[in-house]
């Protein structure tokens, strides 16, 4: 390549500046999104919200998408381009962030019905920026990465929003403290600075696009910087977003079954780690506040125990995937498998009380699923790859859906629960890994946008259903304990207790038995059925595929005869 003809991409620097400048919005984005997940219990006893108003609340950030956001900010971007869909859409889940950190300091209203209405719209407006921002990313990254390490780029550009997920999970109680604010102001912050970075981008973006034109307008593009500078406009204007499309998407079987099994799968997956915490708090025993030693002790042996053993075989499923079948010889990988693992039994029985004090806390261990993502996707997503058999993954990813939901519904044994944990963060790396990839299998490139967005449109019909339906459901099946908490929450407030004492005092009647906890047996086990209509979908996928021939069961690049 010519030396004059150099543009900004071509700096593996620049690239990865860029890619983390836009991938925090990714984390900021997917950070708002889960914040709420360990505050259920505290929303009820400082804001007097209720695990229904709570599923309200959540459900509703999706109700823009399940309308067709994603499909309109899909085709406002082939409009605006990057540069204004990400500030318009940016900005909105911004503003979004502000409205519910204001409704949620009692800004608009200190009476319940005020902050529920006010974090309603601040979220309605958070969700409807989402997707959109999403899709703007991962463009940006292609327009970036295209012709470089594009995959690599995309899957760090997840672990970010995953890395989002796990911290909201773990730390948003601790930022609330004894009220739910501080943890909304805080995650606003988060999506306001992301913006700001964005901002800084674009002035890469600027840069490069006005070298794109310098080298077009001296004529200069010819060859392989024809390719890298001409290439955006080209498929812009193919990408572009066509109703035609669409219909032609809808009536392709394995399309169908995979768009099916992506609401199906994806409904099992994040309105459960939005009651994950709560879950584990109310069914397991699990603790909201990190306990102190004694407390863990207190807390069972059996737990403890179940605890380590979930850390060893998580060691062991690391190792065993991450240890390449290239060293010489089974018997070689068995053995460094067995040194690590024995390495790590060792450390884990050393630090075994501190590592006890945060596995038996609700939130820190529900954050481990998403955490868990950022290591086994790009490992099942190599294996995937190199190997194909991405079908027959999402039909085991199915299973291991099912079993995680059996285990956490209807057994009470805690070991159960962090099998059950554990199984569930597999599913949720491996069926995403084998799926985004089919995708691009089943439909032409220049139609993947299309696909992409009405994927995620038939998405939020889930996670919008079921974000709601579990909290509904969870305030229909335990009619008692709402009006204990509620009748107790009245009269500690009407004995002049602020609503942080008075999250407290219920928090320690429920440890003493005195208060009762929630029943989440029925809210789950609703889970089990999407699981059960996933393996249904992924088996229909697999034979439709042998049918159509898109050769999922291939490795990457490789076609069926
Ligand atoms: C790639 C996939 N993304 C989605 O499913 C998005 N529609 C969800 C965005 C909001 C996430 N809290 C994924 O994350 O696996």
């Amino acid at each position: 390549m010519n030396k004059s003809n150099k543009i900004l991409k071509d700096s593996a620097a620049v690239r990865w500046l860029v890619l983390v400048l836009v991938s925090s919005l990714m984390f900021a984005t997917y950070y708002f999104q889960d914040f709420f997940s360990p505050l259920r219990e505290l929303m009820e006893t400082d804001l007097g919200i209720n695990s229904e108003e709570f599923g309200r609340v959540i459900g509703l950030t999706t109700i823009a998408n399940m309308f067709g956001m994603i499909i309109i900010g899909g085709i406002i971007l082939d409009k605006w381009g990057i540069r204004l869909a990400g500030l318009a859409f940016g900005g909105l889940a911004t503003l979004g962030g502000i409205i519910t950190a204001l409704a949620s300091m009692g800004y608009f209203g200190d009476d319940k019905s005020s902050v529920l209405a006010g974090l309603i719209v601040g979220r309605i407006l958070f969700g409807s920026g989402l997707e959109v921002v999403c899709v703007v990313v991962t463009r940006t990254i292609v327009k970036w990465f295209k012709g470089y390490e594009l995959a690599l780029a995309m899957a760090i550009n997840m672990g970010f929003g995953r890395l989002g997920s796990a911290l909201a999970i773990a730390i948003s109680l601790d930022i609330a403290g004894v009220t739910v604010s501080p943890a909304v102001v805080f995650a606003a912050t988060l999506i306001g600075l992301s913006l700001i970075f964005f901002v800084v981008y674009l002035f890469f973006d600027i840069k490069m696009d006005k070298q794109i034109k310098a080298i077009k307008a001296a004529g200069q593009v010819k060859g392989e910087e024809a390719i890298i500078a001409g290439v955006e406009q080209e498929e812009e204007a193919d990408e572009d977003f066509k109703f035609s499309d669409l219909i032609k998407l809808a009536t392709n079987k394995s399309f169908i079954y995979i768009a099916l099994l992506c609401v199906a799968f994806y409904s099992a997956v994040f309105p459960f780690i939005q009651y994950a915490p709560d879950l584990l708090v109310n069914k397991f025993g699990f603790s909201y506040v990190l306990p102190d030693s004694a407390t863990v002790v207190a807390f069972g042996s059996e737990a403890l125990g179940s605890s380590l053993v979930f850390v060893v075989i998580f060691i062991f499923a690391l190792s065993v995937t991450l240890i390449p079948n290239s060293l010489k010889g089974k018997s070689a990988k068995r053995l460094s498998v067995l040194i690590i693992v024995g390495v790590f039994a060792v450390v884990v029985y050393l630090v075994r009380d501190t590592l006890g004090v945060w596995l038996v806390n609700g939130p820190k261990t529900a954050s481990l699923i998403p955490l868990g993502t950022i290591i086994f996707t790009p490992i099942f997503g190599s294996y995937v790859d190199k190997k194909g058999k991405a079908a027959s993954l999402m039909i085991l990813g199915a299973l291991l859906l099912i079993f995680a939901h059996l285990s956490l519904s209807v057994f009470q044994s805690p070991f159960l629960a962090y099998m059950g944990l554990l199984s569930l963060g597999i599913a949720f790396s491996l069926v995403p890994a084998a799926m985004w990839p089919s995708v691009a299998k089943i439909v032409a490139e220049n139609r993947l946008g299309t696909a992409y967005a009405s994927m995620f449109t038939v998405q939020n019909w889930g996670l919008g259903a079921f974000f709601w339906g579990i909290g509904a459901l969870l305030y229909k099946v335990n009619p008692q304990v709402v009006q204990a908490i509620s009748e107790m929450r009245e009269s500690l407030l009407a004995q002049g207790l602020t609503s942080g004492e008075v999250a407290d005092k219920i928090k320690l009647l429920q440890l003493e038995g005195s208060l009762p906890y929630y029943d989440y047996t029925w809210p789950i086990l609703m889970l089990v059925a999407c699981g059960v209509i996933s393996i249904f979908l992924a088996f229909k996928l697999k034979q439709a595929d042998k049918e159509q021939g898109y050769g999922l069961e291939l490795p990457s690049g490789q076609k069926p005869e």
